[in-house]
């Protein structure tokens, strides 16, 4: 018997059960003989003759295809019969990395309650975790706006409280829109958490932490080990939440990049002595 390749001048081939049973080998490029086509059903050769169907098949065979069919007068699928087995290689890629996602992250949600394995540092992380909670910024920016008597100082201190309301606005949209759930392994034990706080997508610590990580970089004079400290303090926020089960590996990767960026929208909108005192004139 002539190899299949050698019958199909080189077009994909397959076996399948001919009429008589035995298996005939044939192009799946071209429209099957009429006894083999059949309704979906559960039989892999009927699933694998649509698959050489598929769509994109049939528009780049479109000719031969009608012409091989009015030749056999064989029915053609209709499209929504057909498998779509060659899904695209973004819906491949993206599949195959938020599988990974999520295997990382239950993997690394290793202190996601008490009894977890490595559990004894749940409260470290849980201080870690208050330390990038928006509530004790707001409040801690509050009181040195008001305890500052420089209007360098205010000014510092007002774009930073800018700057938090804006990433607790954008945050909260983003969140509101994705409405990604929160891992399976978490634990929602957090303290002052609003509507959209039960999203997971992006972590809003992982935002604010590297936000204020870049202000304060960029607006205090700090020497260098404090420096490192304020990048080491972002760095284990971030960890904090996958370590916690909180969130995603990908939920953090996103909101260090959305809060970095975020900066650059507090500088655009920056207010100066100026536009303070303009300010707080029409706020007196
Ligand atoms: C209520 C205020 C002022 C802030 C909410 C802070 C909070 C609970 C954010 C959620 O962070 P993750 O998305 O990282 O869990």
């Amino acid at each position: 018997m002539p190899s299949p390749k050698a019958r199909n001048n080189g077009g994909r081939s397959g076996s399948v059960p001919g009429n008589n049973g035995r298996y005939e080998f044939m192009s799946l490029n071209r429209s099957p003989p009429p006894h083999l086509l059949q309704r979906q059903g559960s039989d892999p050769t009927s699933a694998r003759l649509r698959a050489s169907e598929s769509p994109t098949r049939r528009r780049g065979s479109g000719s031969s295809n009608a012409s091989s069919s009015s030749a056999t007068g064989a029915q053609q699928l209709p499209e929504e019969d057909c498998m779509r087995l060659n899904p695209s290689f973004v819906g491949i890629a993206l599949s195959s990395l938020l599988a990974i996602d999520l295997w990382l992250s239950k993997r690394l949600g290793v202190c996601a309650c008490e009894d977890s394995s490595w559990g004894s540092i749940r409260p470290l992380m849980k201080l870690i975790e208050i330390s990038g909670h928006g509530i004790p910024w707001l409040a801690g920016v509050l009181y040195c706006l008001y305890k500052s008597d420089s209007a360098a100082g205010q000014e510092v201190m007002l774009n930073l409280l800018m700057a938090l309301i804006v990433d607790l606005v954008l945050v909260a949209v983003v969140k509101a829109v994705v409405r990604r759930r929160r891992p399976s392994h978490n634990r929602m034990d957090m303290f002052a958490t609003f509507s959209v706080d039960r999203y997971s997508f992006p972590s809003g610590h992982a935002t604010r932490a590297a936000l204020c990580a870049r202000f304060l970089l960029a607006h205090l004079v700090l020497a260098a080990p404090l420096r490192v400290l304020v990048l080491l303090w972002a760095a284990l926020v971030g960890l904090s939440r996958v370590l916690l089960g909180r969130h995603n590996v990908t939920d953090v990767a996103f909101g260090f990049g959305m809060g970095y960026c975020q900066y650059n929208l507090v500088e655009m909108l920056w207010v100066s002595p100026v536009g303070l005192q303009l300010m707080m004139g029409q706020l007196g």
